[in-house]
């Protein structure tokens, strides 16, 4: 079927290709000239004019949008008047799932039906074979489900229904990514503060091998040490784009007891800090009640 695709960043060049590797027509549109290049050059038709990508689809237009999660109003309000009944707006990026709902709302009332697709699995999955977790209406579900089944690995697809319930579905997603990757990493610096002499790319490589914690974040673990024994070329501050934070808030608000998400999410933000001004005023009381020593700048 005819997608348009609108953001050609290193996710939707990736969507792109494998849309066009299944046979789908491509009209990719973004205002970086070398990517709409990259696209065209795999068989897209590109343009960096949205009324372009508009007139170059058949209706109803199926709109694959693939940007950060902070443009996707921005995208939706410069494509809304270009919009008609029956169009189909498709958000896969990591949204909010309360925007996606009230972005499904928004657009209803104009008769364009909105899909909330999270899609996991990196630019390689985007690339090869993803996963989607997809709220939505039944009808859009119906006409754009080609498109999540083909570029899906085999049973890496699901239709959630009701708006909203994909981001959802890919918030908590990551909530779980957040929890896994920090006992992963704390593993290893056990290891590293100990008294044995591990080679952790080969640690990886037995766990993937039958243990119970095999996994891709593993086998990431493994690559990740095959290029740099000892991580010794990074620095361990731990960025987050914000679905942790969604994930706890959501839980502090359905009251939900999630340490091990809270704590990922903790330490991530503590990272990003070389020091603190909690363990400056924690040091000074130390040092007030007790006399206890204190590291001087
Ligand atoms: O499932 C996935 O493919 C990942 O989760 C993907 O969506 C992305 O890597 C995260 O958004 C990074 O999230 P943080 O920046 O919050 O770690």
């Amino acid at each position: 079927m005819q997608v348009g695709l609108i953001g050609l960043g290193k996710m939707g060049l990736n969507i792109g290709k494998n849309l066009i590797d299944h046979e789908h027509q491509v009209v990719a549109y973004d205002l970086n000239a070398e990517a709409v290049q990259e696209m065209e050059k795999y068989g897209a038709k590109g343009t960096n004019k949205l009324n372009e990508l508009f007139e170059s689809l058949e209706k109803p237009r199926v709109l694959w949008v693939m940007v950060p999660h902070s443009a996707v109003d921005s995208v939706i309000g410069e494509i809304t008047p270009l919009l008609e009944q029956g169009d189909i707006v498709i958000d896969a990026g990591n949204s909010h799932y309360k925007e996606s709902i009230r972005r499904y709302h928004q657009l209803r009332e104009i008769g364009v039906s909105f899909m909330d697709a999270g899609t996991s699995g990196g630019m390689e999955g985007a690339r090869n074979g993803a996963n989607y977790m997809v709220g939505g209406d039944q009808e859009a579900w119906a006409i754009t489900e080609p498109i999540f089944r083909d570029t899906a690995v085999e049973k890496g697809y699901i239709f959630t229904g009701k708006a909203g319930g994909g981001h959802f579905l890919k918030m908590v997603h990551n909530g779980i990514e957040y929890g896994m990757m920090a006992s992963i990493g704390e593993g290893f610096e056990i290891l590293e503060k100990s008294e044995f002499d591990y080679d952790y790319e080969k640690v990886a490589s037995v766990w993937n091998n039958g243990s119970v914690i095999r996994s891709w974040l593993m086998e990431l673990t493994e690559h990740a040490f095959s290029q740099d024994a000892k991580l010794d070329s990074i620095q361990g501050i731990m960025h987050s784009s914000g679905e942790g934070k969604w994930t706890l808030e959501t839980a502090l608000d359905l009251q939900t007891a999630t340490p091990v998400i809270a704590m990922s999410l903790l330490s991530r933000y503590r990272s990003t800090e070389q020091d603190t001004f909690t363990g400056k005023v924690v040091a000074a009381l130390r040092n007030e009640f007790g006399g206890h020593a204190v590291d001087k700048k």
